[in-house]
């Protein structure tokens, strides 16, 4: 590496600190959940100067910033709140400000999702800052980008309960397929940096998990139908081939007495109304149908461009054992072994990350972001659900990563 790192100690608590040393706050707002990712300087260290390569103002210093960048989320029903936790903090304040602007007091946000454009006017009547719209999907494939060539411990394997890490190498990453499984999905064939197609979607998705089920199930939180799905047996909504097949496997195309031949089919009976079947076996019959189905139509996509590798981000997955354990299924099943699915630690924050890093683009005077930086989450969760944190009212995958930043 021909650049200057420093190591970046501690977790600061963005709480404490003052406006001046956040920065470069960027929102993804979803149809569901509103990402943050901003940068906080470390307390003691906030800029030091480095001997390095030629800077654009021609000398040959680099400043160096130590500090963390923070991931929140919060539900995109409550922007109010999101918009208060910024304002608290004084996040707003770590925009930049815009380069026509005559006066001091213009400040942009990054932001992408569709929430950017609906919701501009509010965060300018609220905060008094502009939204400066990222397209979506640019910013979930310079989000994926960014971590799987940054962060050592990013993307990993889940099957049969074991979650292991994958190294991937910068100069074998391309060309993979991105799914983000938001409220809806979208399918991405990613053959470098900002080379990419939209090549599917289906609406088929979280939101049609979190719907769906708070219909069938009248919970009250998405967090609860996950909790429930926990404890549901699927068998008793969904028809096996044994069903149909008086218990027997159909061996002749490969199908087990165990597999489901039609999720929901065991629906069908007469006998039986929804307050007859328990919540949590609807809750994990649903979570597995839709999980299968995205998997299945993965793969199928990855087959359409000769794919092996897909990466499965976005927050229906919440780092969920029993819906990583599915997709994985349906994607090794359906390729015969030959494609793997993967996922990512900070799944959710791709769009978030893009927006953060779009930054870079036009800052002069402003922070660097290099994507050869390694980052290390500072804390590796356990599979299954990640920390939910009420007193902010706001749910945090992680409180941040380390990271070197430059200033050129
Ligand atoms: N606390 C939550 N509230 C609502 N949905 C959640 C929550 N946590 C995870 N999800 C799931 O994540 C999906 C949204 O994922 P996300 O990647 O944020 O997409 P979007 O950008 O559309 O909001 C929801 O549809 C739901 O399935
Ligand atoms: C419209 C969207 C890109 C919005 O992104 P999201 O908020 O769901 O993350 C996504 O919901 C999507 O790709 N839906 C599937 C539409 C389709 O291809 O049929």
């Amino acid at each position: 590496m021909d650049r200057e790192e420093v190591e970046i100690e501690g977790n600061s608590e963005p709480n404490q600190q003052s406006s001046g040393q956040i920065s470069h706050l960027a929102l993804d707002i979803g149809g569901s959940l509103i990402k943050l990712v901003y940068f906080s300087r470390n307390n003691n260290n906030s800029v030091a100067s480095k001997a390095g390569n030629a800077s654009s103002n021609g000398n040959s210093r680099t400043l160096v910033v130590d500090g963390q960048i923070h991931f929140k989320r919060f539900e995109t029903s409550k922007i109010n709140d999101c918009i208060e936790f910024i304002h608290s903090r004084k996040l707003h304040l770590g925009g930049v400000q815009h380069h026509e602007a005559p006066t001091s007091d213009k400040i942009m946000i990054k932001a992408t999702g569709g929430g950017a454009c609906m919701f501009a006017d509010l965060f300018k009547e609220k905060l008094g800052v502009f939204l400066d719209k990222e397209d979506e999907m640019d910013c979930l494939v310079a989000g994926a980008n960014f971590l799987l060539k940054a962060v050592h411990h990013e993307a990993f394997t889940y099957m049969d309960g074991r979650k292991e890490f994958v190294q991937i190498h910068h100069d074998d990453l391309y060309p993979y397929l991105l799914v983000n499984i938001g409220s809806g999905v979208s399918m991405l064939k990613v053959d470098g940096d900002g080379k990419f197609e939209r090549v599917s979607g289906t609406s088929v998705g979280g939101g049609t998990f979190w719907g769906l089920g708070r219909l069938l199930t009248r919970c009250k939180s998405f967090d609860e139908l996950l909790e429930l799905s926990h404890q549901g047996n699927n068998r008793v909504v969904d028809m096996l081939v044994g069903d149909i097949y008086g218990g027997t496997d159909y061996s002749k195309i490969g199908l087990s007495a165990t597999a489901i031949a039609s999720s929901f089919g065991k629906a069908i009976s007469n006998d039986k109304e929804l307050e007859d079947y328990k919540p949590e076996d609807i809750a994990r019959s649903l979570l597995r149908m839709i999980s299968n189905n995205i998997g299945q139509i993965s793969y199928l996509n990855a087959l359409r461009f000769g794919l092996r590798r897909i990466f499965f981000g976005g927050f229906f997955i919440r780092g969920q054992a029993y819906t990583m354990d599915t997709i994985s299924v349906a994607v090794k099943y359906w390729s015969k072994g030959e494609a793997k699915a993967m996922f990512l630690e900070h799944e959710g924050f791709l769009g978030a990350l893009g927006a953060f890093l779009s930054y870079e683009k036009r800052s002069l005077d402003d922070l660097k972001v290099h994507q050869s930086v390694q980052l290390t989450p500072t804390c590796t969760s356990p599979v299954g659900d990640k920390k939910h944190n009420p007193q902010t009212g706001c749910l945090n995958e992680y409180e941040s990563i380390q990271c070197s930043i430059y200033a050129a």
